[in-house]
């Protein structure tokens, strides 16, 4: 990935017209399409997105702009950050945990799982936080406008899909303080485009938006791959969807110890 990664940042480095907004979006444009077409994704596109899947996707988004916005605040007043800086138009985090709190009750943070890959994501945003800071801003582009712009198809599709009425459990998709994104989305660019930056720091930047694509495609392939694991166990173990989706990964263990030893006993038995 990084010798593809190192071409694609310097063909954009080459670009006439050297603006970061532009050389950003060309550079992550492949990623954009292998994006689209996870299979989470596609769920989405084709109408058919599962609450399980939905509930899980809500927990790592909670993670990672758990991370994200705090190593932005932490880092708000430096050159590389202060610029595309917009707490109160774009932050997620709150409105994640209104929709978690709406789907698992207020004990919602005793009930998430993150996969690994979410993990991943977010140690990497602590860690440029720690160390680099000017390359938060190619994980606030492409968590944000992206956001702003298939997200908000992602939204209405949610609410259809699963029949949320009212915006309940959908608030993550909105962003109250923006009346135009399309509006948003020209005046974010052009913050991105005044930060200066040096050579390295730009191949830097290019590179780090393609990992920010890669980090987040790697968390929907790691929660579609953990609700075919869960809908396997359903299938075996034949016991109500409900039973598993409802209750905390402990209590699912716990049942899924019971029924393999009540299998063993029986066996014992009859033998
Ligand atoms: C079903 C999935 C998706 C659809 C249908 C979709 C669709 C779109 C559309 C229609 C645009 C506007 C393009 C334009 O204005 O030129 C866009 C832009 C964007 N999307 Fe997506 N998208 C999807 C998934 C994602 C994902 C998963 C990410 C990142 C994690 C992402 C990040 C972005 C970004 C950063 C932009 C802004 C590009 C720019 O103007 O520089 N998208 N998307």
């Amino acid at each position: 990935m990084e010798t593809e990664n190192k071409t694609q940042a310097a063909m954009a480095m080459e670009m006439p017209d050297g603006d970061l907004s532009e050389q950003i979006k060309l550079v992550s444009k492949d990623s954009h399409v292998r994006a689209e077409n996870t299979e989470l994704m596609m769920s989405y596109q084709r109408g058919d997105v599962t609450l399980e899947q939905y509930k899980l996707l809500l927990c790592s988004l909670h993670h990672i702009y758990e991370a994200l916005e705090e190593e932005l605040e932490r880092n708000s007043s430096h050159v590389g950050v202060a610029p595309i800086y917009f707490p109160l138009e774009l932050a997620r985090r709150e409105l994640v945990e209104a929709d978690l709190e709406h789907f698992y009750g207020p004990y919602w943070r005793e009930k998430m799982v993150v996969p690994k890959a979410t993990e991943r994501y977010s140690h990497r945003l602590r860690q440029i936080g720690r160390d680099n800071p000017e390359l938060l801003l190619a994980h606030a582009y492409t968590r944000y406008l992206g956001d702003l712009s298939g997200g908000q198809i992602l939204g209405r599709i949610t609410q259809k899909s699963l029949g949320l009425k009212n915006g309940e459990g959908t608030a993550f998709f909105t962003f109250p303080a923006v009346s135009s994104p399309n509006l948003f989305k020209q005046l974010y660019r052009s913050r991105m485009n005044s930060v200066e930056l040096t050579e390295k720091q730009r191949m830097c930047m290019l590179e780090e938006a393609v990992r920010a694509f890669e980090l987040n495609i790697q968390v929907f392939d790691e929660l579609q791959d953990m609700v075919y694991r869960t809908q396997r166990l359903i299938n075996t173990l034949q016991i109500p969807g409900a039973l598993i989706t409802t209750t905390t990964p402990l209590f699912r263990v716990g049942v899924g110890l019971c029924l393999a030893l009540a299998t063993v006993c029986m066996g014992i038995y009859a033998f």
